[in-house]
């Protein structure tokens, strides 16, 4: 089957290329409805990440979040015209111990191999998962980096100490306001503090316990853990800034992704005896329990839609790169492309 692949040649130039389906395989067969742009997707679109990573990773196809409808399951798992979520990270090998997003053979799409922007996408059978009913398409568009904090949070259960009064989020952006929300839900006796730069983002943040301004905390605040959601040189000082402000033994997540190497207070690390821990990407079974945790709490799904932003019909390339213009144009939230292809 002849299908379109829209990839990245060169920071802001997509050009369409044809491939070829195998319909005699067991690949599942999606048309992607809904794509979500993250971060990650806008360094390479705008070509901020290092040349010679451009270089190895481009031509490829962007966006790692997104829903479709199947249009052919040759072992009729599926049926045509159910609506999934397709999973990009890929493993390649099963282990005991490392999780599947944290194997360093596991391949990720739009990060090394093709992403969403595709016609038709054929995923394997194992990355496909159906959307319950009632979930907000454009809610459901970006599953993916919701599974991130979900994710995360698993990984805070099972390393943190039980002392969990108060929980530390630092960043006002979306990653931060997703993995509150969940922070919350998940730790409802937890208080939930929000430690940004605008207040504007911080208004949104409506079911917190407080919100605070970076430079104005006040110096007898103290947090039990912290996860730090801010990413590029912010990082650095966001991670230092929680060491300052943790109790002695708590523990640190890091989910920011920064292109350059951030100093680090390490003396304080171990003078407090602290754990931080890299947090990244997410598993497909992160994407079925977040769905089942979505058909429980419905009232999750109507806060995220407050950070659905851009909504951007795509039918041509050139709309294509409208909606990488206007997502990084946006005061915050999500854009989401609809896919009229
Ligand atoms: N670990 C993973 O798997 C994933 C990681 N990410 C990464 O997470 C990071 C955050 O993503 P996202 O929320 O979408 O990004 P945003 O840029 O929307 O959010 C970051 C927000 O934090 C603010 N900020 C900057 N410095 C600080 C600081 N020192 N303390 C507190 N807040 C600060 C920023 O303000 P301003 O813009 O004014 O600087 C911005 O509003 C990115 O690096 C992204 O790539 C995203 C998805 C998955
Ligand atoms: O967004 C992400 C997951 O949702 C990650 O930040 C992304 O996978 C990083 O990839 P890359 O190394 O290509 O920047
Ligand atoms: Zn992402």
């Amino acid at each position: 089957m002849l299908n379109t692949v829209y990839r990245l040649v060169e920071p802001r130039r997509i050009e369409s290329e044809f491939s070829d389906i195998d319909v005699n395989g067991d690949s599942v067969l999606v048309r992607p409805t809904h794509l979500s742009i993250c971060n990650a997707d806008q360094r390479y679109f705008q070509g901020t990440r290092p040349p010679e990573v451009l270089k190895k990773k481009l031509p490829m196809a962007l966006i790692h979040e997104a829903i479709g409808k199947v249009i052919y399951d040759p072992a009729g798992d599926f049926e045509p015209g159910q609506k999934v979520v397709m999973v990009p990270n890929t493993p390649m090998e099963e282990d005991d111990i490392v999780a599947e997003n944290y194997l360093r053979s596991s391949k990720f799409r739009a990060s090394g191999f093709d992403g969403f922007m595709q016609d038709i996408v054929a995923m394997r059978r194992d990355r496909v998962v159906a959307v319950p009913d009632g979930i907000d398409d454009y809610v459901a568009a970006f599953t993916e980096l919701v599974s991130v904090s979900y994710h995360a949070i698993n990984r805070f259960d099972r390393k943190a100490h039980g002392r969990r009064n108060v929980l530390g989020v630092w960043g006002d952006g979306n990653l931060a306001f997703i993995t509150s929300l969940l922070l919350k839900k998940r730790f409802p006796e937890s208080k939930v503090y929000i430690f940004g730069k605008h207040e504007y983002k911080m208004d949104d943040f409506a079911f917190a316990d407080e919100t605070f301004f970076i430079d104005a905390i006040p110096e007898d605040l103290r947090i039990d853990h912290g996860f730090e959601c801010v990413g590029k040189a912010g990082s650095g000082t966001s991670i230092n800034q929680i060491i300052d402000y943790i109790n002695p033994e708590g523990c640190i997540a890091a989910l920011g992704v920064s292109e350059d190497p951030v100093p680090i207070n390490t003396r304080m690390i171990l003078e407090k005896g602290l754990t931080l821990y890299g947090s990244s990407r997410s598993s497909a079974d992160d994407f079925r329990h977040l769905l089942q945790f979505y058909k429980e709490h419905p009232e999750v799904v109507d806060y995220l839609s407050s950070i659905i932003g851009e909504i951007v019909e795509v039918r041509t390339i050139k709309d294509m790169t409208h909606a990488f213009d206007a997502d990084i144009q946006k005061h915050g939230g999500k854009t989401v492309m609809v896919w009229k292809k």
